[in-house]
């Protein structure tokens, strides 16, 4: 395949998945009809933001969000990224982040957990993000192969860690998939420059979606879910408005830009 047609939802999750999964079946009903089409959720797109802190898990391969997924990437025909969904480790007390793809005929194909853990200061109104209190970090990269193309998975945080980038293109990359939550403070500061650079030092896509807007709990996250083409071009970008963007990713380009200038040769 020399094409394919990717799409990033944005989107203000709440922390009751029923809502999440109702407002995305909402958004699905007008989905591009271009197959094959992979569509990337942004990070805790089934719960965001309780009250109490406490993240929404399910036991991998068993919960009726992943039942869903794989129910909607059949309706629909569709490679479907789940950004992140809480999977409960063997201890039972902790989750992984987990990005969970599933193919068009409705099984889970891969796994990837979040390695890198949001434990940081932020002067916004919560103040203290401790993601590692309730998350177990992952230990490695994944590359999975949609329709002949590489794609590189990660989440939120693990975007300012080039080197998590780079191990995945030694393996030969074509897309990076970047579901976040990124917070309004220093998504604003960062969001953009990072995936562009991103995109540039390994002369490939990224699809990024973001959660959007004022969620229950009074966070606030940053938005501008997009997509940037290896050349490091802000081809679509959703600003602060919820939905899908959608955009196409070519093979053809990917050879322009990496004979233009041969970087990923000159390394040393
Ligand atoms: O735990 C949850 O409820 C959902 N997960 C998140 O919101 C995660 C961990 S707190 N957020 C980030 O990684 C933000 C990164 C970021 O904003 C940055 O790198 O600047």
């Amino acid at each position: 395949m020399s094409e394919l047609t990717v799409a990033a939802v944005q989107m203000c999750s709440t922390p009751e998945p029923a809502d999440n999964m109702q407002w995305l079946e909402w958004l699905f009903a007008s989905l591009p009809a271009a197959r094959p089409l992979l569509v990337v959720l942004p990070e805790c797109f089934a719960a965001f933001g309780s009250e109490d802190g406490s993240p929404y898990g399910e036991q991998l391969g068993d919960g009726r969000v992943q039942d869903w997924l794989g129910k909607q990437a059949l309706a629909h025909n569709i490679w479907l990224l789940a950004g992140s969904l809480g999977i409960r480790t063997d201890a039972g007390d902790k989750i992984t982040a987990s990005s969970l793809l599933f193919a068009p005929n409705g099984q889970r194909t891969t796994r990837y957990d979040k390695r890198h853990l949001f434990d940081v200061d932020v002067a916004d109104n919560v103040g203290s993000y401790r993601e590692s209190s309730y998350t177990e970090p992952g230990q490695q990269i994944v590359v999975v192969d949609i329709e002949g193309f590489n794609i590189g998975l990660s989440i939120c945080y693990d975007l300012r860690f080039p080197e998590h980038f780079r191990a995945m293109a030694e393996q030969g990359l074509d897309l990076i998939a970047v579901p976040a939550a990124f917070t309004a403070v220093t998504g604003k500061a960062h969001w953009q420059p990072l995936l562009q650079a991103r995109a540039i030092e390994n002369q490939c896509y990224v699809v990024a979606a973001g959660q959007c807007g004022q969620h229950p709990n009074g966070r606030e996250t940053h938005g501008h879910s997009m997509v940037i083409d290896p050349w490091g071009q802000v081809t679509s970008d959703s600003g602060k408005q919820l939905g899908i963007i959608v955009d196409s990713i070519s093979r053809q380009r990917l050879n322009d830009v990496r004979q233009a200038i041969p970087a990923l040769k000159h390394r040393r």
